[in-house]
């Protein structure tokens, strides 16, 4: 799904009108009564207080057709307008003599802390103060009033976005800022839902479709994407009947040092649950009778050293490499790695202490093949990139490294981020759970296993990222949070590939007698 950027929500916007000749505010009447549609279904009439609170501008005519839709339905309701300003839109102005048609009770003026209302935390505060409008710092008397809310424990439902977030720079001031229970979103989720710094505050969301121009959606080419099923649907590369396992590539993993062997076990195991028709594992000595017994299905190549890899030398021809998972950063493994490096025509994943190689010697990036693929956590980023100020910052400084040294970069976290260029796509599986030891070397050999079976690397990436938050979700009901490990996802992993066909459980439907 793409996430549009402000600029290009009002051009929708713009296009919409002109293409469906539609007359001014249609489009917030759409919007608003799927709104009150959405409310009038979960609240079927109860009698529950809904405070809704009205900015000035198109956020608050919203809210202000919502309310003349709760209203004319019989619905408990107290409008305010938060007078923010004098620039009101035209498009508010029209929502707001129209309220006035349906009411005598009309909207309260509000202007400083005195004249807020109070509220019972069963009551329903709707949040329609400011929307992807906001260009400035909000007053101290608005910021008391968004304080208020959240002290009341009241739910509160943001329109469009958490009023106080902007969606494309970052907070100003934490407290200035709605914390929405439920937020509905137009037509596409804000990137905001899902960086670290701002998605608290949109505990969930849901989105709600006002009718942009299809081709405007279709055709306009967005910076974020949101990765989810359908999304990875037509990545998925059906298995013929005749198919042979030569056919589906053999992966090389290389890493592991004295106390650090289980990573490579883990990287492995699953190259080869996410397909790959063969494994090798490429370790110090010591590593040999572990994985020869935890894993049979791999096959073991041994470093000339016991405990850490020294020299890599193997006669196979990998069709995909994965590097760095517990390998250590010891004098010969950098040597080594540089040689891997310079030679290697395959595809490659580098992770861990490969990166962090990469990291304490930049002249590396020059030697890292086009499109490997990286994935740091944000730690490991930071030492690749430098530090950054805020998300958008970190973005940034990820797009610009990736686009100067042509490789994809993942940001491991809550919503995995893979940044190819100045493109992002944000991952919507995974959960807390899969913060365990090992969850990332799962995912470098789910990675190096799809590469393995000539997906491409962007391919690779972002299934290999949606496969390992799907199977760690599916871990989770029966692992829990804190139970979780790091071989459970692996062990979920066919059910993901299966997932990826069943059919949402439709409604049962009584039959005729
Ligand atoms: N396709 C869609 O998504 C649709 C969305 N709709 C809704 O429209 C809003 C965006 O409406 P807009 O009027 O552009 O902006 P806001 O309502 O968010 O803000 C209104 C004005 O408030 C002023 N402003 C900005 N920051 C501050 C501040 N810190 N303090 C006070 N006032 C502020 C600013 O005006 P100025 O002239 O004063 O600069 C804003 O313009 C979108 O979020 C949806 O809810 C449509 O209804 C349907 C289509
Ligand atoms: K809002």
């Amino acid at each position: 799904m793409k996430i549009f950027s402000k600029e290009q929500i009002y051009q929708g916007d713009k296009i919409t009108e002109e293409r469906q000749e539609l007359p001014a505010s249609e489009l917030m009447e759409r919007a608003g009564l799927q709104i009150f549609n959405w409310m009038h279904m979960r609240m079927q009439g109860a009698q529950v207080p809904v405070h809704i609170f009205c900015g000035i501008g198109n956020n608050g005519g919203d809210g202000l057709v919502l309310a003349r839709h709760l209203i004319t339905h019989g619905y408990n309701v107290e409008v305010y307008v938060v007078n923010c300003g004098n620039s009101r839109s035209d498009d508010f102005l029209t929502a707001y003599d129209k309220v006035k048609e349906v009411t005598k009770k009309w909207p309260k003026l509000l202007k400083c802390e005195n004249d807020f209302p109070t509220f019972h935390k069963d009551d329903i505060i709707v949040d329609a103060v400011f929307g992807i409008g906001l260009n400035r710092k909000i007053d101290d008397w608005i910021k008391a009033l968004f304080k208020h809310f959240k002290a009341s424990g009241a739910f509160t439902l943001s329109v469009d976005i958490p009023s106080g977030l902007y969606t494309d720079a970052p907070i100003e001031d934490r407290e200035g800022v709605v914390r929405a229970n439920y937020t509905l979103s137009f037509q596409a989720p804000k990137a905001i839902f899902f960086l670290p710094e701002t998605a608290e505050y949109t505990a969930q969301w849901e989105v709600i479709d006002v009718g942009i121009d299809r081709e405007f959606l279709m055709q306009t080419e967005t910076e974020f994407e949101l990765i989810s099923k359908n999304e990875v649907i037509p990545i998925y590369k059906p298995r013929e009947r005749f198919s042979h396992k030569g056919l589906f590539g053999h992966g090389l993993i290389i890493g592991g040092s004295y106390g650090k062997i289980g990573a490579v076990q883990l990287a492995s195991r699953s190259v080869l649950s996410a397909g790959a028709g063969l494994v090798t594992a490429y370790v110090p000595k010591c590593g040999y009778l572990p994985i020869q017994t935890s894993l049979p299905e791999a096959m073991v190549i041994t470093d000339e050293d016991e405990y850490s890899i020294t020299s890599i030398k193997f006669d196979l021809e990998p069709t995909a490499i994965g590097i760095g998972i517990g390998m250590g950063k010891a004098a010969e493994s950098f040597k080594v790695f540089k040689t891997l490096l310079t030679s290697t025509k395959v595809p490659m994943v580098i992770d861990a202490d490969a990166l962090n190689m990469i990291s304490e010697n930049k002249e590396l990036l020059e030697l890292v093949p086009e499109n490997s693929i990286l994935t740091p956590h944000p730690k490991e980023l930071e030492r690749l990139i430098g530090n950054w100020t805020d998300d958008f910052d970190k973005l940034k400084k990820t797009s610009e490294f990736s686009l100067k040294h042509k490789v994809i970069v993942i940001i491991k976290g809550a919503n995995t981020i893979t940044v190819l260029g100045e493109k992002k796509f944000i991952n919507v599986t995974g959960n807390p759970g899969m913060s365990t030891g090992g969850s990332g070397d799962v995912l470098t050999g789910i990675i190096t296993g799809l590469l393995c079976q000539s997906y491409s690397p962007v391919e690779a990436s972002l299934f290999g990222v949606y496969l390992h938050g799907r199977a760690g979700d599916m871990a989770l009901e029966e692992y829990g949070y804190q139970s979780l490990l790091a071989s459970n996802i692996i062990d979920y992993m066919g059910d993901a590939y299966i997932d990826l066909f069943k059919q949402p459980e439709q409604p049962q439907v009584e039959e005729a007698e």
